[in-house]
């Protein structure tokens, strides 16, 4: 999985206002609007503890300080424990915090304290963001493409099938593929088929995986991929609504699953 830079993190107000105002624009809500009809709640009084953790590649500078302000401006209570790790979940319990949030360089979670409800950030990101595809306004069908199929892209095709959506999609690992199709009942996108879609999640630690044989003329195209699987030049052709941005949205999703 790629890590975080603090490059990818800059600027995240301004990241997270546009793609607000995109979500509105294509899908008729914005990130919030989303976010409590996909869980059916809405933030209270809720405390949250954000505690940096030095295992592995240890602490990203700006990542702790990203999540304050994310969840801030989700309309919840924050703070950034003093210390790390073990010393900062102490801290966070003996500071009243409702919500756990903390990553090491393989999981990202929340954890609510009182409901003892928790997810995963791979989930939740899968979640919002194959959502968002799917309230593209101007989509003429439920034909659906998921471009990935490991723990984000799963988690939002099973999401997608559930919603009722003809699921089509690709990952260049066949196992990934044969489980989904197995388990979820998708259908294996082949570019030989021509299909285009005006809905597309992408989910890939890839840059350049869409194709402009895959796409409408109006497209909605939905990642939290890092670098973006939407080629710059095809965006601009085909006119391609995209919602992309590095941490706030997946943040949210989390948010709003654990209250
Ligand atoms: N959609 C967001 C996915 C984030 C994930 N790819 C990552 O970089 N995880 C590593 C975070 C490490 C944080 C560090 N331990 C700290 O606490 O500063």
């Amino acid at each position: 999985m790629a890590l975080l830079t603090p490059e990818d993190l800059e600027n995240l107000s301004m990241q997270l206002e546009e793609n607000d105002e995109m979500a509105k624009r294509i899908t008729g809500l914005d990130i919030k609007g989303i976010c409590s009809a996909l869980y059916g709640t809405e933030p209270g009084s809720e405390k949250v503890a954000i505690i940096p953790i030095t295992a592995g590649n240890g602490i990203i500078s700006t990542f702790t300080s990203s999540l304050l302000f994310i969840v801030q401006y989700f309309g919840f209570e924050g703070f950034v424990t003093e210390h790390p790790d073990v010393t900062g979940y102490y801290e966070a319990v003996s500071e009243g915090a409702d919500i756990i949030m903390m990553a090491d360089d393989h999981i990202f979670t929340a954890h609510n304290l009182r409901n003892e409800k928790i997810v995963s950030n791979h989930v939740a990101t899968g979640v919002i963001y194959a959502d968002i595809a799917s309230r593209f306004q101007e989509a003429k069908s439920k034909d659906i493409l998921v471009i990935g199929l490991g723990r984000v892209g799963y988690a939002g095709a099973c999401h997608l099938v559930n919603k009722g959506f003809n699921v089509y999609a690709c990952d260049p690992n066949k196992e990934f593929l044969q489980k989904a199709v197995d388990e979820l009942g998708i259908k294996p996108y082949c570019s030989d088929d021509r299909k285009k879609f005006s809905m597309v999640f992408e989910a890939t630690p890839n840059a350049n995986t869409i194709s402009e044989g895959m796409i409408e003329e109006r497209c909605l195209v939905s990642t939290p991929g890092i670098p973006c699987g939407l080629p710059p030049e095809i965006g601009q052709k085909y006119h391609v609504d995209l919602v992309m941005e590095p941490l706030a949205i997946g943040v949210a999703s989390m948010l709003y699953s654990v209250i």
